[in-house]
């Protein structure tokens, strides 16, 4: 491709050199250079991709893509000066792969807690009512049966575009993927044309990245300001901040709920372990999963479908029919009857979330013991939170370490310990190998008691000190109650 194409719609500054070059790859990494790549100089967070140009000249970048001009330059290179290197890479990487987003109806999926489950059930949702879809989520991407795995919530864009373009050569209507606040404010969804965009609800997490909630709250509202008039913007109008998301947006405003008045209304009507009956608009169906936070998300699958011109009746009668990600409230029966639940909460608000739904399908005398860790190196403010609201709800508590990556496991189970009152230390234990706290959780119930494991759900793996080893809560459960 000729470097003048790839910067289609790029605001471009400056130019030092020819733009009618050859670019045969768009790569921001310098350890990834090869023959006649276009380099992206990125700011970082860890370090400047700036200081690597030199090294990706050396190893025969045709292009390079900076904020600034270096002291030293190179006759035989092109480079480009542009006012935000990370806005331009995305559109660059759109470019190259012949800009995918628009050859494939995209709905993005934002919020704290429920993208990757709203991204699979309308994964499912849209497979069942027979189209070929890809998935860019958490846990895995998908196109139709293939699995690629995934390394982040939402990919970097070369990687990003690589796979929508796999999706729409691969013959796919629909693709849905979350996007991470990290995502929005990294500019990795630049360039992208979004058919719609969906909100679940905003909570504390990732303040360290952030910085504040308000930012966080505007970071996500950023991904709602940058649709455009021909796309949705679904916002769940039972959250505090819903609203927020939707004031400056050109999308066409809708809005779900259970409680406030929106386009789509929902009710809860008959919950158990196994599933709940809701009644949504006006219909009655039942559903495979459980809990009140699966309501919201399963109405905000539905009013997505509805904006994407589905028939009802079919949209109702494929959601009967659907099951949300792994690691997401998965039930695991005993021998002797106790209930072991794995599931991916790793926020104060989901840790709660996930207890009042099985304090509400619990019956009287069964007891609560909770599993649960925090992860090292992201958001420290969360630690004593989670452990507070994990004991508010359960009977017993044993905190463990989930992925310390580089931080010292007992400094952050310290972190977690600083949330328990003293009175209610007596119900709190504390053994910092995972594995170990698992198995004495399923020791101390009784048949009948619930053993909720939180915080790394689908996870096939821990961190520790930066290395990963094979870990899996579903596996581990399933060994003990087997013992
Ligand atoms: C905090 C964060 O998001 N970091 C991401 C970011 O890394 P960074 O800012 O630290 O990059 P850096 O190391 O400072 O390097 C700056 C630039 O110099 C370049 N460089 C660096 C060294 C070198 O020798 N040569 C070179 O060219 C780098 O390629 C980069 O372009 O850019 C990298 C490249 O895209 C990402 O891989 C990296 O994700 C890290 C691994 C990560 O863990 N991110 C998590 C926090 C994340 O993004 N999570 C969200 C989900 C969060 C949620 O739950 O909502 C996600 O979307 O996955
Ligand atoms: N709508 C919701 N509201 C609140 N909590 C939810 C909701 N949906 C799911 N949860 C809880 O949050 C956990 C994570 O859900 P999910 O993986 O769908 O979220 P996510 O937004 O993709 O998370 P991540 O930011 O890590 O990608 C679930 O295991 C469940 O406990
Ligand atoms: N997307 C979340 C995942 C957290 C999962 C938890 N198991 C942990 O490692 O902290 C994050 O990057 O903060
Ligand atoms: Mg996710």
């Amino acid at each position: 491709m000729i470097l003048k194409e790839l910067l289609h719609a790029i605001p471009v500054v400056q130019v030092v050199g020819s733009l009618e070059v050859e670019v045969a790859s768009v790569c921001f990494d310098s350890r990834k250079v090869e023959k006649n790549t276009l380099f992206v100089a990125i700011r970082g967070v860890q370090t400047d991709g700036h200081l690597y140009v030199g090294k990706a000249i050396a190893l025969s970048a045709s292009a390079v893509l900076v904020e600034q001009l270096p002291q030293q330059m190179d006759d035989n290179t092109t480079y480009v000066v542009v006012g935000d290197t990370s806005y331009a890479l995305g559109i660059a990487a759109s470019n190259y792969y012949g800009n995918p987003s628009q050859e494939l109806k995209l709905v993005g999926i934002t919020g704290t807690n429920g993208k990757t489950t709203v991204a699979t059930l309308l994964f499912n949702l849209f497979r069942q009512l027979g189209y070929h879809v890809g998935l860019l989520s958490t846990v895995e991407n998908k196109i139709g049966d293939r699995i690629i795995p995934a390394t982040h919530t939402t990919p970097d864009p070369v990687a990003l575009n690589k796979l929508l373009s796999d999706m729409v050569d691969e013959g796919c209507d629909y693709c849905f993927m979350e996007v991470s606040s990290h995502a929005i404010v990294q500019q990795r969804i630049a360039g992208l044309r979004f058919a719609g965009g969906l909100f679940t609800n905003i909570t504390h997490d990732h303040l360290d990245f952030h910085g504040s909630f308000d930012k966080y709250i505007k970071a996500k509202k950023k991904f709602f300001d940058d649709l455009d008039r021909y796309a949705f913007a679904l916002t769940n109008t039972d959250d505090k901040n819903g609203q927020v998301m939707l004031q400056n947006t050109f999308a066409h405003k809708k809005t779900y709920g259970l409680h406030q008045v929106a386009d789509f209304k929902a009710r809860v009507i008959e919950s158990h372990f196994d599933g709940m009956l809701l009644q949504i608009d006006s219909h009655e169906v039942w559903v495979k999963l459980v809990g009140g936070f699966n309501a919201y998300n399963l109405l905000a699958v539905y009013g997505a479908a509805v904006l994407l011109e589905q028939e009802t009746l079919k949209i109702l009668t494929a959601i009967s029919e659907i099951t949300g990600a792994q690691g997401r409230f998965e039930t695991v029966r005993s021998k002797n009857g106790i209930v072991g639940i794995v599931d991916y909460a790793h926020t104060p608000d989901a840790v709660e979330n996930v207890l009042t739904t099985i304090k509400d399908l619990k019956v009287v005398g069964q007891q609560i013991i909770t599993v649960l860790g925090c992860g090292g190196d992201r958001d420290k403010t969360k630690r004593p939170e989670m452990a507070r609201v994990a004991l508010k709800y359960s009977d017993k508590v044993i905190i463990t370490s989930d992925n310390p990556r580089t931080e010292d496991p007992l400094t952050i189970i310290k972190d977690m310990e600083a949330g328990i009152p003293a009175e209610k230390k007596k119900n709190v234990f504390t053994i910092s190998d995972r594995r170990e706290a698992i198995r004495a959780a399923c020791h101390i119930a009784s048949a009948g008691d619930i053993v909720l494991i939180a915080g790394k759900g689908h996870e096939k793996y821990q961190e520790v000190s930066g290395v990963r080893h094979h870990f899996d809560d579903k596996e581990e459960l399933e060994k003990t109650f087997n013992e």
